[in-house]
């Protein structure tokens, strides 16, 4: 097997020169082919309140170019443990939400095709749908760790059923996920009626608020969250909104009382050894951001969701 190839070296061109691909890796077509793909999805047609996720993407990659190739955390150099490349981003209808579905379920399904594993940007959270149908179609139903200040199961809004908020309602009617370890992670803020938690306890998800995170602290959290995963194939779905407006003022849905962005890390690190197929990180909306804070917390969150795909090589690598 050749070297990976990794990043630009920073200690020749300066971090802030050159185009913005994810870390500063190489872009997929380059090398042709790829352990983990860094792709973004640009598409925000599915928000009921403030739009602009569609430029979370390019932001994203934008403060990702600080990153450092070594992850003290856990030991590992992602970009030399595995080939990491970054996928562009895929090309999806801003004026018909089904079709956009369609195009980035198909453009999921053939990047993954030679078991390459997707870190995907969004985006609005609409996108975890299709890339769980991808997902499904190779694993079978996965397990689920939702981090979100939200749940995204609510049914329908203004009767449209793919919208940002109804993902993993549609995920579990469709079959794609093992109902026995699905979870959210962070939850708060004030919801529609008591029969919004009836109806997404029926559907089978375990809860973790964030008031959950600080009372129980990051170890015992990790714990629980392992015990039920257990060793099923798993995907990671990261809406930035479950971290504290604080730590992400540029998303659409901002609740208070949120995660800190080490409390997120920490727990992810906590997860180093799970068998993580795919995961997404969304919701990151430039325009309300400020000096990058949520775009620079969303680079660090994929950099540890490709870390953690180093410390377990895909089954079919
Ligand atoms: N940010 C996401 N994904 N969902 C929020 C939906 C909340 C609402 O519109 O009531
Ligand atoms: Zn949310
Ligand atoms: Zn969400």
């Amino acid at each position: 097997m050749t070297e990976p190839r990794g990043p630009v070296d920073s200690s020749r061109v300066p971090r802030f020169a050159g185009p913005a691909t994810f870390a500063r890796l190489p872009r997929l077509d380059e090398v042709g082919h790829a352990d983990v793909a860094v792709v973004g999805v640009p598409f925000d047609s599915g928000v009921s309140y403030r739009p602009g996720a569609r430029f979370g993407p390019s932001a994203v990659r934008e403060a990702s170019r600080l990153l450092r190739p070594y992850h003290p955390g856990l030991d590992i150099s992602p970009f030399a443990a595995q080939q990491v490349a970054d996928g562009g981003d895929v090309a999806c209808n801003p004026f018909a939400i089904g079709e956009a579905v369609e195009t980035i379920e198909a453009a999921a399904s053939g990047l993954t095709a030679n078991g390459t594993r997707l870190v995907t940007i969004g985006g609005d959270h609409t996108i975890a749908l299709p890339l769980l149908r991808a997902a499904a179609r190779r694993h079978g139903p996965v397990a689920l760790l939702h981090f979100d200040a939200h749940l995204d199961t609510w049914d329908t809004y203004f009767g449209a059923e793919y919208t940002h908020g109804t993902p993993f309602r549609r995920a579990v009617e469709e079959g794609l996920l093992d109902t026995e370890a699905v979870s959210h992670v962070g939850t708060r803020g004030p919801l529609y009626g008591k029969q919004d938690l009836d109806e997404d306890k029926r559907l089978g998800f375990g809860i973790v608020t964030s008031a959950d995170v600080m009372r129980r602290g990051v170890d015992e959290v990790v714990d629980a969250l392992r015990q039920r995963i257990g060793d099923r194939p798993l995907y990671v779905s990261i809406d930035i909104d479950v971290l504290d407006p604080a730590h992400a003022p540029g998303t659409g849905t901002p609740e208070a009382g949120g995660l800190t962005s080490r409390e997120l890390l920490e727990i992810l690190r906590g997860l180093a050894g799970a068998d993580l197929i795919g995961a997404d990180v969304v919701e990151v909306a430039p325009a309300y951001d400020h000096a990058e804070i949520t775009a620079v917390a969303a680079s660090h969150v994929a950099y540890d969701l490709v870390t953690l795909m180093a410390a377990r090589p895909g089954r079919e690598a």
